[in-house]
């Protein structure tokens, strides 16, 4: 069945949705734990599911170069490979050749590059990222784009974005109408309003299932990404799911579905969990800081993960943090993507009660007692 977007409520530009994909139900406003290399760093697939998450990312980038895209079909896809039975969404790979990749060379055709893990010379195009991500069968797929890095000069910037328009062009061509996966095309235009609102028109000429807005969360700092979610947003198609890539922290998330954004994906919660770090409601508390080495107290009063609700203290989180113990990133993972969960949970709670703006202020007000 083709990708569904089911508008529940919303309540400002705040929406409650619900997106169908062939393998299950995406509640949003939605926060996607991200699984690069085919795994959420830490965690079984059974105890991401546990925290609340509906979908998982996959990363063309990454899996391309290890085990192979091929390799990963010839296994039965993604899916099975990875033991994550849900919707997978994967990202195209171009912002990762330009984060991580060496030696890249980009013409109108596509991208080469030389591997980070082994140096061997690849290319990526419209056309191979859509067949990579065919291969591994995600649900949910990514046009093949350019995200400039910011701050950028204006004619920067509309260049690239004339270019992700042509490689959207492409990606749309090459992916077809399968029934059962779903290709979402990608905004740019970086801060600029009318740009923006170009990419967005051309886009919908071209036709997606759903639409990102990218090009953000790449060193402009919140207010300047608020900027443009106060627009970006309302520009995209209001039927379709919408969907900011790379954000973010609590905060960061709260705002943009404020500012109506159905969909997020970020390191955060995992990357942080691996160093230390535990994001609760209060804000952010690393374990690391000796003044945890004698405090008896879970984490998170009243959150129900294993590290909170395991009994296990804030010493023995610092103790096994700074003892480099593997139980120590695999714990505070568990905590970090429980959180995320519960306070997604809590949003489309309020969007569906119609009192966004008073659980809003509540989350600031939280925050702002600090005591971690
Ligand atoms: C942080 N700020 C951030 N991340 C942007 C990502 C990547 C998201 C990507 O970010 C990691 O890759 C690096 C994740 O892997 C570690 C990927 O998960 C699979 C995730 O894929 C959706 C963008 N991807 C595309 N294709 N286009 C974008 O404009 C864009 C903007 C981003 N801003």
């Amino acid at each position: 069945m083709a990708l569904t977007f089911d508008l529940k409520a919303t309540d400002g530009a705040a929406r409650l949705g619900e997106v169908g994909t062939a393998r299950g139900v995406v509640r949003t406003p939605a926060f996607m734990p991200v699984g690069t290399a085919g795994t959420v760093k830490g965690m079984l697939p059974g105890q991401v599911r546990g925290t609340g998450a509906d979908i998982v990312l996959g990363n063309t980038y990454h899996l391309m170069l290890r085990p192979g895209a091929e390799r990963v079909a010839r296994l039965g896809g993604l899916h099975r490979f990875s033991g994550w039975e849900g919707p997978i969404l994967t990202d195209s790979g171009g912002f990762q050749v330009m984060s991580l990749a060496g030696l890249r060379k980009i013409t109108e055709e596509g991208v080469r590059f030389a591997s980070h893990v082994d140096g061997t010379r690849h290319f990526l195009s419209p056309e191979r990222s859509m067949e990579i991500q065919a291969l591994l069968g995600s649900d949910i797929a990514m046009c093949f784009d350019e995200c400039p890095a910011l701050p950028a000069g204006r004619d920067r910037i509309a260049a690239s974005m004339e270019m992700s328009m042509r490689w959207a062009a492409r990606s749309r061509e090459a992916f077809g109408h399968p029934g059962d996966r779903a290709l979402f095309g990608i905004q740019q235009g970086g801060l600029e309003e009318d740009l923006r609102r170009e990419s967005a028109e051309r886009l919908r000429e071209i036709g997606f299932e759903g639409y990102a807005v990218g090009g953000l969360a790449v060193g402009e700092g919140q207010e300047a990404m608020f900027g443009v979610l106060d627009h970006a947003p309302a520009q995209l198609p209001a039927n379709r799911p919408r969907y900011l890539m790379g954000v973010g922290k609590p905060d960061d998330v709260v705002g943009a579905v404020k500012r109506g954004i159905d969909m997020m994906d970020c390191v955060l919660p995992t990357r942080s969990g691996r160093t230390g770090q535990g994001w609760t409601a209060r804000g952010m508390v690393n374990l690391r800081n000796a003044r945890h080495r004698d405090d008896p107290r879970p984490l998170e009063e009243g959150c129900p993960c294993p590290a909170c609700a395991g009994g296990y203290s804030r010493a023995f989180l610092h103790h096994v943090v700074r003892s480099k113990e593997m139980i120590g990133g695999m714990l505070l993972t568990w905590h970090n993507l429980t959180y995320y969960g519960r306070l997604m949970a809590a949003m489309r709670g309020a969007i569906g009660a119609g009192r966004f703006a008073d659980w809003e202020r509540g989350f600031h007000a939280r925050r702002a007692e600090g005591d971690l």
